[in-house]
């Protein structure tokens, strides 16, 4: 089966409830070379800031995706491509898992299928708003996490696999060893980007690489500079 992310390098996720750089714009974030938006983030999100990031970014071209934490944020809007729907692996709370998505399907009357995909979470960073949010044992060997990407394939059916460090540069061991116990689902890596050489890195082990904080905390200019380290990991495979 082919993805649209069988393609993509690089993903750029925007936080609805976090400003830009002074100066910048949404056409400047477009602009980056990031395969893909992702509009989400873990805490303050609202509906209305969703849409403001989606209707912003709608006229550029870049694949938009919505990445909702909870069932009260999903929007429907044509601008969007699709849905990514996180399920945390190692939450906690089995809501994190199925109860929040059961939720969902019972008060939605006819989801569009067809634009809504998984991504199975495995959550890293103890430190995390989103370690919090779904209480995930993050406590995790390099074993371990690859034992979790190879159930999510082999035993859920997951099209992707994301390796959560949010706010935090992970161990590149542990995104290599997942890496290798998967065949065809994609691996996403989020956490700590902060430059050329930590997306180069994370791209010689991870298929995507997303790239979060950065962008409104740094700008543009430093999130362009992970789209080249990340290519040209994955050119000099
Ligand atoms: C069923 C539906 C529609 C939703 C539930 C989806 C689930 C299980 C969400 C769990 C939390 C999660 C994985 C959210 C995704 C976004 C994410 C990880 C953002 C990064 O958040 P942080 O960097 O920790 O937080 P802030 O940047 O907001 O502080
Ligand atoms: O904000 P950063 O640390 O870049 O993490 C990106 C993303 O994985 C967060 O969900
Ligand atoms: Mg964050």
């Amino acid at each position: 089966m082919t993805t649209p992310w069988d393609d993509w390098d690089h993903v750029l996720k925007v936080d609805p409830d976090k400003e830009l750089v002074d100066g910048e714009t949404f056409e400047d974030v477009c602009a980056t070379g990031t395969d893909a938006i992702e509009i989400g983030g873990t805490t303050g999100m609202t509906k209305e800031k969703m849409e403001t990031v989606v209707e912003a970014c709608s006229k550029y071209g870049v694949p938009l995706y919505q990445e909702p934490s909870n069932p009260a944020v999903v929007i429907e809007d044509d601008a969007l491509d699709g849905y990514l729907i996180p399920t945390v692996f190692n939450a906690g709370d089995s809501f994190w898992v199925t109860g929040a998505h059961k939720e969902w399907v019972r008060i939605e009357n006819g989801l569009d299928w067809s634009r809504t995909h998984t991504e199975a979470y495995i959550v890293l960073n103890p430190d995390s708003s989103v370690a919090e949010y779904t209480d995930a044992n993050c406590d995790q060997s390099a074993d371990d996490v690859a034992a979790y990407a190879a159930v999510a394939e082999k035993l859920f059916g997951q099209e992707i696999v994301y390796i959560e460090y949010s706010g935090t540069f992970g161990d590149p061991e542990v995104v290599q060893t997942a890496a290798d116990a998967l065949e065809e689902t994609t691996l996403f890596y989020g956490g700590g980007i902060g430059d050329y050489d930590s997306a180069y890195e994370m791209g010689q082990h991870a298929d995507v690489v997303v790239v979060g904080d950065l962008l409104h905390d740094e700008g543009c200019d430093a999130v362009r500079e992970t789209v080249e380290g990340v290519k040209d990991a994955h050119a000099a495979d």
